[in-house]
């Protein structure tokens, strides 16, 4: 009602300027002219009265019995500017400590989006685990990489149950995870066999290169059953690299036209629509070369150590996917599975470097428990103070502080607080606020592994206070996958060698925020061998 009285006050006049004057062309100019302004004065208006920014109006946030708070940001623009640099889910976390009474949930607007961000453990819990948040907003990058076809962006429905299933009963089963071992050790071998030869060349060690084409050789053998020898396929194998890089920049670059959508047609800094319209085909190339290859070579019957893309030949009648869609999911996994599971054990290793006890502490488990011998996936999960210093590295570093990828409300949700999110809100989960909050955690800036030991938390979903995988129906399928390679590879990590600070490379805890959370400094350190007979 005000806005519609001020609109006229503010514009009535300008219509008795042109008779005044009597010019007819003034006339069209000051029509055009009084239009903008009542526009705008009617914009402004809806923004200065929309708590959580434009996309808020008409009391959106205010449906249930408690409104939900959040900024106003800027009119058009909402928190855009807030959100789209520097890292997203510590801004987000200072807004809702802000006051007192930490906001468990905060409205916001990203351009025209409505945008809602839990950091309270139970709104957490009720929206991940609620069947109306189970669809996901799609970025424009997602939907031109084929990703709306692949599980993690596939709207909830027959086709994205159909993935998910094929998915948990074939690469994901607890039997395919323990069948693949051989190969999580042969790459785990391999890098610590580069990683000593490094340290003698160099006297230092720049881990990350180690970890990566380690975990992109691993997931390549799972899921494609092929594995590259930087000797042999330097061509082939730094084609891939090139390509999952540029997909991973593609995915996690920040685009303004997600929000705005009128910005596509005159701004795209980062070249996002023609990238990916090049990135494409190259992907199809070299995934249908794949299949083909399989097959040709292609047995009736699967083993438990059969790769993904065989699993997917197998399938017939209803389950039979078309090959477009077979080559999103095949790429969607090589996605998911290389940079998660790097990172993290660069996380893990950077605390490890900053903190020479719980390494030493790590050792002398690892040693009483399997001495000499190899390590294997069962010693690990038996290993009860590497399991809490992984665990603790989740809660300090969660590799996707805003849990990546967001979700989107189908229709009304009433929260047990008495707030309502209404249907089509983005909803986003600051897993990072929730690990970092003093309520929550005792000392959450301390990094203390033993924490784990007085009490034991589930982190794949069940315990809201961490869980770096989500939960409920879209939680992370390769959570165990994850898990199981990341506990490995630390373990060989720190049992082949003892890892000392490097003196001329400091550890530098800053993070950089892209589709995950990763260490801006890419971790150096002094790889000291421990017992040469705990072979590679
Ligand atoms: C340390 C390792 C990992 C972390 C921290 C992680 C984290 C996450 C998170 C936070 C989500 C969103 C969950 C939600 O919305 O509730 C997710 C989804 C997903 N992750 Fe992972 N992930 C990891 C490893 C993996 C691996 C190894 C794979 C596959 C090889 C994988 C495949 C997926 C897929 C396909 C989805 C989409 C699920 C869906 O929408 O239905 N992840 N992950």
């Amino acid at each position: 009602m005000v806005s519609v009285l001020d609109t006229k006050d503010t514009s009535l006049w300008v219509f008795t300027l042109p008779a005044f004057l009597g010019s007819k062309n003034l006339l069209d100019g000051y029509v055009l002219f009084a239009f903008s302004m009542a526009f705008l004065s009617l914009a402004l208006l809806t923004w200065a009265f929309a708590v959580g920014g434009i996309a808020w109006k008409n009391g959106r946030n205010q449906r249930g019995s408690v409104s939900i708070p959040g900024p106003r940001g800027l009119p058009i623009f909402g928190s855009l500017f807030t959100l789209s640099r520097g890292l997203a889910h510590r801004s987000l976390a200072a807004m809702a400590w802000s006051t007192r009474a930490n906001i468990p949930l905060m409205a916001f607007s990203l351009g025209s989006t409505p945008v809602v961000v839990a950091s309270h453990p139970s709104t957490a819990r009720e929206i991940l685990t609620s069947p109306h948040f189970a669809d996901r907003p799609i970025k424009q990058s997602a939907k031109s990489l084929m990703f709306s076809r692949a599980i993690g962006f596939a709207p909830n429905g027959t086709y994205w149950r159909l993935l998910r299933r094929i998915a948990s009963s074939h690469l994901f089963a607890p039997r395919r995870v323990v069948a693949h071992e051989p190969s999580r050790q042969l790459e785990c071998t391999a890098m610590l066999r580069n990683i000593a030869t490094e340290q003698q060349l160099n006297g230092t060690v720049s881990l990350r290169k180690h970890l990566q084409a380690a975990s992109l050789n691993n997931i390549m053998g799972s899921v494609f059953g092929k594995r590259y020898d930087p000797a042999h396929d330097g061509k082939e194998l730094d084609d891939l690299k090139e390509m999952v890089k540029e997909g991973f920049e593609l995915l996690g670059a920040f685009n303004w036209s997600d929000y705005l959508p009128w910005l596509t047609y005159f701004y795209d800094p980062f070249r996002i629509n023609e990238r990916c319209s090049k990135l494409v085909p190259r992907v199809r190339k070299l995934v249908r070369g794949i299949i083909e290859e399989h097959r040709v070579g292609q047995s009736k019957n699967l083993s438990d150590n059969a790769d993904f893309v065989d699993v997917l030949l197998s399938l017939e009648g209803e389950e039979k996917l078309q090959e477009d869609d077979m080559v999103a999911v095949l790429w969607e996994m090589i996605f998911r599975g290389t940079d998660t599971t790097a990172l993290l054990t660069e996380w893990v290793m950077a605390e490890l470097v900053l903190h020479p006890g719980a390494q030493e502490k790590l050792q002398r488990e690892i040693d009483s428990v399997v001495g000499n011998r190899t390590l294997t996936d069962a010693d690990v999960a038996t290993l009860s103070y590497l399991q809490a210093v992984v665990k603790e590295t989740l809660r300090v570093h969660p590799p996707g502080p805003l849990l990546s990828w967001a979700r989107l409300s189908t229709s009304d949700v009433q929260l047990s607080n008495g707030m309502l999110i209404p249907a089509n809100t983005t909803a986003m989960v600051n897993m990072w606020a929730i690990t970092h909050d003093p309520h929550v955690w005792e000392d959450p800036l301390e990094f203390r592994p033993e924490r784990f030991l007085e009490t034991d938390v589930d982190v794949r979903g069940g315990d809201l206070r961490l869980a770096p995988f989500g939960a409920g129906r879209r939680v992370c399928p390769g959570k165990n996958l994850g898990l199981v390679t990341v506990t490995l590879w630390v373990a060989k990590l720190v049992h082949r060698f003892t890892w000392v600070e490097d003196a001329g490379h400091p550890v530098d805890l800053d993070e950089v925020l892209k589709l995950s959370c990763e260490m801006k400094h890419p971790l150096h350190g002094i790889a000291v061998q421990r017992n040469s007979s705990t072979g590679f």
